[in-house]
């Protein structure tokens, strides 16, 4: 199997710029009159899977909704991950794991060892136990061709307050953005480890440039950021992929609807 970045690079210029979230909300369940259990939320994720997995280069299922459904939930996520793979899309599983480094190798096991049930083609990473706890798992992601998206500046209000501190004489999202600029450089066409940055926020303040890798930019609808912010947030920046899930989830139970409402946000996004 080719690089994490080689695979991402070719799937979004076949597919396009877009990832679509998997986030089945129990709200989200309701509305399209399904049970709030494991089988409505099998339904609602295989609903996605069949609407999506043809067509977008990225699908990210939010493991907490799965996880909260118990050991159904997350045979359901297993399932979400080999056939959304199977279908040709690549599997971002949105697990956001940090922990020490001893622990850590326990979840680069399950989200990115070769076999894995769990293991897609890339998980979500927090580096707040330090970067160089992630080690296990970018190590991990190297040796199976995966790729790791470390959160640096977060969608959401709360995270400016911890991830714009400074630190050195540099904010911590930018020191978290240096060290993965360090770990990708010299590949090509794109290193494994990606940096989440929101699409929401007034300004990064990151000096991206020697990122050689990946942006996934979430906050894409519902939280209120449109094709606008991205041109402005990321303009010139390398492999940028904006991240939509209520926004185009919302549009079940037809798959064909969540199709044509993915497909729609892409050229949107593509302006
Ligand atoms: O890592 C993420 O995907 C993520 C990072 C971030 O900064 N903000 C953020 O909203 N997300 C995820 O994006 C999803 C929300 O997408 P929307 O429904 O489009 O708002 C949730 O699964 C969040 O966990």
């Amino acid at each position: 199997m080719s690089g994490f970045g080689a695979r991402l690079a070719a799937s979004v210029e076949a597919r396009g710029a877009l990832c679509v979230g998997i986030d089945p909300h129990p709200g989200l369940l309701d509305a399209w009159g399904l049970p709030r259990d494991a089988a409505g939320l099998e339904r609602f994720a295989l609903t996605c899977v069949e609407a999506l997995a043809g067509e977008v280069a990225v699908l990210k299922p939010q493991s907490a909704f799965f996880e909260a459904h118990g050991s159904r939930g997350v045979a359901v996520l297993e399932r979400v991950i080999a056939e959304g793979r199977a279908a040709g899309a690549l599997v971002l599983v949105d697990a956001k794991r940090g922990d020490i480094g001893s622990t850590m190798a326990a979840y680069a096991d399950a989200f990115l060892a070769e076999g894995s049930p769990l293991a897609g083609d890339a998980v979500t990473l927090s580096p707040y136990l330090g970067f160089g706890s992630l080690e296990p798992a970018l190590a991990m992601a190297e040796a199976t061709g995966r790729g790791v998206f470390v959160l640096a500046l977060t969608s959401n209000p709360e995270g400016a307050r911890v991830q714009r501190a400074e630190a050195g004489g540099r904010s911590v999202a930018q020191s978290v953005a240096d060290a993965a600029a360090e770990r990708n450089a010299g590949a090509v066409p794109l290193g494994p480890v990606g940096l989440v940055v929101g699409a929401t926020l007034a300004e990064t303040g990151l000096d991206l440039a020697a990122l050689n890798g990946a942006i996934l930019a979430p906050g894409v609808g519902a939280q209120g950021a449109g094709p606008a912010d991205l041109a402005r947030l990321f303009g010139g920046a390398g492999l940028v992929l904006p991240t939509s899930s209520r926004d185009v989830i919302k549009h079940g139970p037809d798959a064909a609807a969540i199709r044509s409402a993915a497909l729609r946000l892409r050229d949107e996004l593509a302006g």
